[in-house]
């Protein structure tokens, strides 16, 4: 399937297990895989056709602003739904990562893949 991808796409929200953490928002950080519809825009060349990666990282953005959660487990959920439901991609991977987080780990986060049959 051919795919759209985004990496290392910074975002806020309202995120983390421990009431402290959400008291202000957290930086996190998305890469995305998105799979298109067909092979439609490569032949029309017309973004009609595809799924408009701009819009996809304004929509985002403004998602997680108006959302919180506990788990990097649920916002990757919620990531992945948005992205089925609004943007009707067949199927998506979606990873989410809390930069230094941890002490003395490079990078920690979540690493999921749904498809239309999870909707
Ligand atoms: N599997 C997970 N483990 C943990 C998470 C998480 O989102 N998924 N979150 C935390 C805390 O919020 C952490 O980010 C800070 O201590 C701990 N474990």
């Amino acid at each position: 399937m051919d795919h759209i991808f985004l990496r290392e796409v910074r975002a806020n929200t309202l995120i983390g297990w421990y009431d402290w953490e959400r008291t202000a928002l957290q930086p996190v950080v998305l890469d995305l895989q998105i799979g298109l519809p067909s092979r439609t825009a490569s032949a029309s060349d017309d973004l009609i056709d595809t799924i408009d990666y701009d819009k996809v990282v304004q929509r985002l953005r403004a998602s997680l602003l108006e959302q919180q959660f506990l788990l990097l487990e649920a916002l990757a959920e919620h990531i992945a739904r948005l992205l089925l439901t609004e943007f009707k991609a067949p199927w998506v991977s979606v990873a989410v990562t809390k930069p230094g987080i941890l002490q003395d780990v490079g990078q920690v986060g979540v690493h999921i893949e749904r498809s239309q049959s999870a909707v």
